[in-house]
């Protein structure tokens, strides 16, 4: 079952439509595999990709792995099936492509509950400018969202803007969805890099991605896994920085105070919380690695 509270750091694009991928993606170090029947798909392939994933995620063998299904549009030909036969198999979430409103999300709960999936958590993507300016509602509708994933490739292109290695044509966007997604407890995934062979460029976005507030990115090829996954791992040093200060705080309290100095730095309750995530997330992540294969 998908959980809001889990590591996400990369989350990897696997077309439905090639099966030695989906193969591959059971041997992969990704935390989340979206096994992708949306618009990378030919049309003459739409109903051969779901076919196959259904297979593949009946059949197993993700292991520890996220298993998520992106569904095609609800207005699509296609939407409405893949939903259907989705909802009956063991994947943990389904993510919505272009959802731009409240309404939105909730249509695509009650097809999802229709066909026998209300147990499934969802996900949901922003693609567009109005999907930005509405994130908020989109954020607030419905506390089965597990996770808001960005799509930074279609909403660059609606932008008009150019891919830059700064991101600066986003960065208004890609904050303004954090703060949605904080502001109502899910999780938050940046969008993919398309140059996928500059590493350069991808580390930086991934790092960027990171310090602004994003649990993980979405990814489309293998090679980019390692330095996303690295990126979104808590450092050493911030793991023991982490335990240093919970036990300064706790120590203060103890002594009738309520802030601390720990290297040169006030300590408050909010850090310690902060820092109570960390190590819970880090704890995860060993986990998660221990179980692959
Ligand atoms: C981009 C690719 C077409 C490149 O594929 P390929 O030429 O096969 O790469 P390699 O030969 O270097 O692959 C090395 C091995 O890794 C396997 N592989 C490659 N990609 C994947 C994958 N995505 N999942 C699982 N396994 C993968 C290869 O089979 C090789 O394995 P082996 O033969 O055993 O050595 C390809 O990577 C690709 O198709 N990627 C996904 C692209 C995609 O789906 N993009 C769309 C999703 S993102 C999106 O939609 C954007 C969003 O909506 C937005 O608007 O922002
Ligand atoms: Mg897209």
């Amino acid at each position: 079952m998908a959980q809001y509270f889990r590591p996400r750091r990369s989350m990897l694009y696997v077309p439905g439509c090639n099966t030695h991928y989906l193969e591959r993606a059971r041997t992969l170090h990704a935390d989340s595999v979206i096994l992708d029947l949306g618009d990378p798909i030919l049309v003459e392939r739409k109903e051969e990709s779901r076919d196959n994933v259904v297979r593949f995620v009946n059949e197993g063998g993700y292991g520890s792995r996220e298993v998520v299904v992106r569904v095609n549009d609800l207005i699509s030909e296609w939407g409405p099936d893949d939903i259907k036969a989705i909802a009956k198999t063991k994947v943990d979430a389904v993510l919505f492509p272009n959802i731009e409103s409240r309404e939105d999300v909730l249509t695509a709960l009650s097809l999802l509950d229709a066909a026998g999936g209300s147990h499934l958590p969802i996900m949901v993507m922003i693609e567009s400018p109005i999907a930005v300016l509405n994130a908020k509602e989109i954020a607030a509708a419905s506390d089965r969202i597990v996770c808001i994933v960005m799509a930074t490739s279609d909403l660059i292109s609606q932008l008009h803007a150019r891919v830059t290695h700064e991101r600066s044509a986003i960065l208004t966007s890609l904050s303004l969805v954090i703060l949605a997604a904080r502001a109502y407890g899910h999780a938050v995934v940046d969008g993919i890099t398309s140059d996928f062979k500059n590493m350069h460029s991808f580390e930086y976005a991934c790092r960027l991605g990171r310090d602004m507030g994003f649990d993980g990115k979405s990814l489309v090829h293998p090679a980019q896994l390692a330095y996303s996954n690295d990126a979104y791992t808590p450092q050493t040093s911030e793991v023991s920085h982490a335990r240093e200060i919970i036990a300064a705080l706790k120590e203060a309290n103890e002594q009738g105070k309520g802030t601390v100095v720990v290297n040169d730095k006030l300590v408050e309750r909010h850090h310690v919380r902060a820092a109570e995530r960390l190590l819970k997330l880090n704890e995860m992540i060993k986990t998660l690695e221990e179980s692959h294969v």
